[in-house]
């Protein structure tokens, strides 16, 4: 099948991963539908981070196999996917626009002006060095550096963490604006759910490496008739 036709742009056929003493990822089946922004959820230690990593082609499934776009994932598709790590992997001796300079470098389909405006958007100084912002600030340039690039697949892990919350709703209002759903796929690994509800299609509930709820955001809110927050404290509280 071409990769324009296929409906979803990953596909998950029974997929684990084992670590020396530990079943991270516990046979999941999963398809992300193209041009949706999905909440990966679930507590410490469920598989969010192994999941997107395994999604990125950083490492591979102990069995079970991952297609993005019809492809097993590996290091040739980070041309294809935009994959921003919960480590902090900037160089603090770098100015934040060094910082996005050095990027661009690696990837064909930077693009400098969404760049330049996301610098604007999210009130950073290009002039700053890196090892002189605070941790939301950090967090806003891994943000500009994923979504400055035009990759078909955006994996996000743990994007928020260290975002103060009104500076983290006023981050999710421009995602969400310049989403565009005819080119692009989120995926999203949080634990905050708060300001991050309004972003979801759809949301994937981990625990312990397995998928414990798979659904739009609609149909579980309507189904549960409370929100994903709530819907969070019911399933793991
Ligand atoms: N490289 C590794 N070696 C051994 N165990 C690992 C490794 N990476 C992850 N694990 C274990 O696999 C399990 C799943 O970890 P993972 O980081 O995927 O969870 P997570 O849902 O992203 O957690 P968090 O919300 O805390 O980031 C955890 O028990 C973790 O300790």
């Amino acid at each position: 099948m071409s990769d324009d036709i296929r409906e979803h742009i990953v596909e998950c056929k029974g997929i684990h991963k084992r670590y020396l003493l530990k079943h991270a990822v516990n046979g999941i089946d999963l398809q992300i539908k193209k041009g949706s922004i999905v909440g990966l959820l679930g507590p410490n230690g469920s598989g969010k981070s192994t999941l997107l990593k395994m999604m990125a082609g950083l490492i591979y499934p102990t069995s079970g196999t991952i297609l993005v776009n019809g492809r097993e994932p590996d290091v040739r598709n980070k041309s294809r996917i935009a994959y921003l790590p919960e480590i902090d992997y900037l160089y603090g001796w770098m100015t934040v626009a060094e910082t996005l300079r050095f990027l661009s470098g690696f990837y064909d389909d930077w693009q400098e002006e969404k760049a330049a405006e996301m610098l604007w958007t999210m009130e950073l100084d290009g002039n700053q060095k890196v090892r002189n912002l605070s941790k939301g600030l950090r967090a806003r340039l891994k943000l500009i550096a994923a979504f400055s690039r035009s990759a078909p697949l955006i994996l996000l892990d743990e994007p928020f963490s260290g975002i103060d919350p009104s500076s983290r709703a006023k981050i999710i209002r421009s995602i969400i604006q310049q989403f565009d759903a005819a080119e692009q796929t989120i995926i999203l690994s949080t634990h905050s759910l708060n300001e991050s509800e309004p972003m979801f299609d759809d949301v994937v509930f981990l625990q312990q490496g397995q998928v414990i709820i798979n659904d739009t955001a609609e149909n579980l809110r309507s189904e549960y008739g409370c929100s994903l927050e709530n819907i969070w404290e019911k399933v793991y509280e």
